[in-house]
């Protein structure tokens, strides 16, 4: 039985991909959930204060992965991957020329970049540093290894005394294959990167947060409807 919903926020619980208004009908899924005990937790690259707000205004009790998996919050804050070094980060902004997400002021080991499309010369640069490095679709994001949403994930669900078949997990990028290396239900909303579509269990007919309506619904009621 599925007691917690692990869920990603840019892409997922938004109207759509690339947008940041979350969606009524993701929002109305949650409490549905919640209110019949399955506990939802965000679990994204976001910065832990947008992600702590955000889980105490939209009223879900499973807690929170921030930073991809960096900080972990249930009950208390637990931080688990080494400070970002700035001249890693100084460096890795003027080589790629980014534009450094507004959030990073507010972060601690997890950085985000615009634009987001990911390079390999990104990549290699990255390997050769023992640096993580991702994109979400919305910012690249980089942090000092071992990071990635798994990690977060590992110590949320010992937090919780949960086993993996007890928990699903919703995504729409890249960073969420590590996700749902942690879960034992993977849904990819309809409107995901192919290669998050490849790991799933499940692929939504919905995009984003109808998609997260139509899998909570599917979790409840054991069937896909619409
Ligand atoms: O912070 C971002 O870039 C988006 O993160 P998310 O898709 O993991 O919510
Ligand atoms: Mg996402």
């Amino acid at each position: 039985m599925i007691k917690l919903i692990l869920a990603d926020l840019d892409g997922t619980l938004t109207e759509d991909k690339g947008v940041y208004r979350i969606s009524i009908e993701a929002l109305e899924a949650l409490r549905r959930a919640e209110d019949i005990g399955i506990k939802i937790a965000l679990v994204s690259g976001n910065s832990y204060p947008v992600l702590r707000g955000l889980h105490n205004y939209l009223g879900i009790t499973g807690g929170v992965v921030a930073e991809n998996g960096c900080v972990v919050y249930y009950g208390k804050k637990i931080k688990l991957c080494k400070n970002m070094d700035l001249n890693i980060l100084n460096e890795f902004r003027e080589k790629f020329k980014l534009k450094d997400s507004w959030q990073n002021e507010y972060r601690e080991c997890d950085f985000g970049f615009t634009p987001a499309n990911l390079t390999e010369e990104m990549i290699r640069w990255a390997k050769d540093k023992n640096v993580y490095i991702n994109t979400s679709g919305y910012a690249i994001h980089i942090a000092l290894n071992l990071a990635g949403k798994s990690v977060g994930v590992r110590k949320l669900l010992e937090l919780h005394g949960l086993k993996k078949e007890e928990v699903a997990a919703i995504g729409d990028s890249l960073t969420d294959i590590d996700m749902f290396k942690e879960a034992g239900l993977r849904a990819a909303v309809g409107n995901a990167d192919e290669k998050l579509k490849k790991e799933a269990d499940v692929i939504l007919n919905l995009k984003s947060g109808n998609g997260v309506k139509e899998f909570i619904n599917y979790i409840i009621d054991g069937k896909i409807w619409n």
